[in-house]
């Protein structure tokens, strides 16, 4: 491993004790980082986005300069850092290897360089492929891109990017988020969840917006400002809020609002839910804010993927909470991109979360049987 022998001996010390307190420290330093990039390329991109520069995928869902481009910052960053490792990220770049691409290709290829050779912010490490100076060709760019093509399954390391989570949310100057997971056999191990149109505090919105959400497997969660700032563990109250609300999607489309209307019903909630694009809905729960986040899926075929879900669930779990699907299994994040046959997603506080499930299966019978009839 010839980086590890060209680090300074000095840095190889700090490296290692730091390593002995955290496990994937190193692994949480570039973590934070490539998502910190990825945020303020988002956040700048947003500014100046045309019309022209938003496609539709086969899915019908949009996709847009601000994701490839996020996808490959990220991606590069982790490449430098851990060479071995694989990637399961959302977006490909077939479309920009187009004759037709040409212009978009262009516009994420300059977008991805501005963000990488962005002066170091403390913590930065060059090796990671940042920082003045540290231009990459565009076929780096797109390779780095498609090296977000890794299946996913059972064994090894691999990272999950979902580089613009909620991109209609994005498009509608709400809610989204720039979402990394590290999984180790299955496992998650590490979650980081950038959302900079959040509110540092919704109690005191004078603070701003952007806002980092960490969590390591067996350290807890904590959220942080874009900056770094401010890091402050995150645990989900014992108590139920006096205002028991959901959160979910804003998009009809992505999860059944009538069924969280009923499960509402049985559970006597009576404030309205909270709507919110994207994993933002994991960091606000985390932080105590809505007591469950319900995601019921709309109709036939659609499966979850594990980049939508993968940071946001160690967040919960190491903020205190549980994530199940509605049979109440564990979302298995060992069966290739997506979650398979996990139907549906509750995520809650310990209490919480029970509660909900027992409803959400009194709802799921009363629909079956009304089917049947
Ligand atoms: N038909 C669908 N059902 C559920 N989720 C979907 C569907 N289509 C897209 N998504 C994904 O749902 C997630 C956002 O859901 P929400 O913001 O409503 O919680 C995103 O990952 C979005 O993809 P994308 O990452 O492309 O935005
Ligand atoms: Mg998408
Ligand atoms: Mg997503
Ligand atoms: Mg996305």
């Amino acid at each position: 491993m010839h980086h590890v022998v060209r680090r300074p001996f000095l840095r190889q010390i700090l490296h290692r004790s730091y390593s002995m307190s955290l496990p994937y420290a190193t692994e949480k330093q570039v973590a934070v980082a490539a998502v910190r990039r990825a945020c303020h390329l988002t956040s700048s991109v947003f500014n100046k986005l045309v019309k022209n520069e938003t496609l539709t995928k086969g899915d019908k869902s949009p996709v847009t300069v601000g994701d490839y481009a996020a996808q490959a910052v990220i991606s590069t960053i982790l490449h430098h850092a851990f060479p071995s490792d694989f990637i399961v990220g959302e977006e490909d770049a077939a479309e920009l290897r187009e004759e037709s691409g040409a212009g978009l290709r262009d516009r994420i290829i300059a977008l991805a360089n501005e963000a990488l050779t962005g002066e170091l912010g403390l913590g930065d490490n060059v090796e990671w492929g940042i920082g003045p100076g540290q231009e990459k060709t565009t076929e780096q760019l797109l390779d780095a891109i498609d090296r977000g093509n890794h299946p996913g399954g059972r064994t090894g390391r691999m990272w999950t990017i979902d580089p613009i989570d909620g991109t209609k949310g994005f498009l509608r100057g709400e809610q989204y988020a720039v979402c990394l997971s590290l999984i180790v056999d299955a496992q998650v191990q590490l979650g980081v969840i950038g959302c900079p149109n959040l509110l540092v505090d919704p109690a005191e919105p004078d603070l701003g917006r952007g806002v980092i959400f960490v969590a390591a497997k067996g350290h807890g969660a904590e959220q942080m400002r874009l900056s770094g700032a401010n890091p402050t563990p995150l645990k989900i109250p014992s108590i139920l809020p006096s205002e028991f609300s959901f959160l979910e999607s804003v998009e009809a489309a992505h999860s059944s609002h009538s069924f969280n209307d009923r499960v509402s019903t049985l559970l006597n909630i009576t404030h309205s839910p909270v709507r919110m694009d994207s994993q933002a809905k994991y960091g606000c729960l985390a932080r105590g804010q809505g007591a469950a986040y319900l995601r019921m899926p709309t109709g036939v075929g659609y499966r979850e993927k594990i980049w939508d879900h993968a940071p946001g669930t160690i967040l919960v779990e190491e903020a205190g909470g549980v994530v199940t699907d509605s049979r109440g299994l564990p979302l298995d994040f060992g069966l290739g991109r997506t979650l398979g046959e996990n139907f549906g997603v509750i995520a809650g506080g310990l209490g919480v979360h029970a509660r909900v499930l027992e409803a959400v299966q009194t709802a799921g019978t009363e629909q079956e049987a009304k089917a049947k009839a």
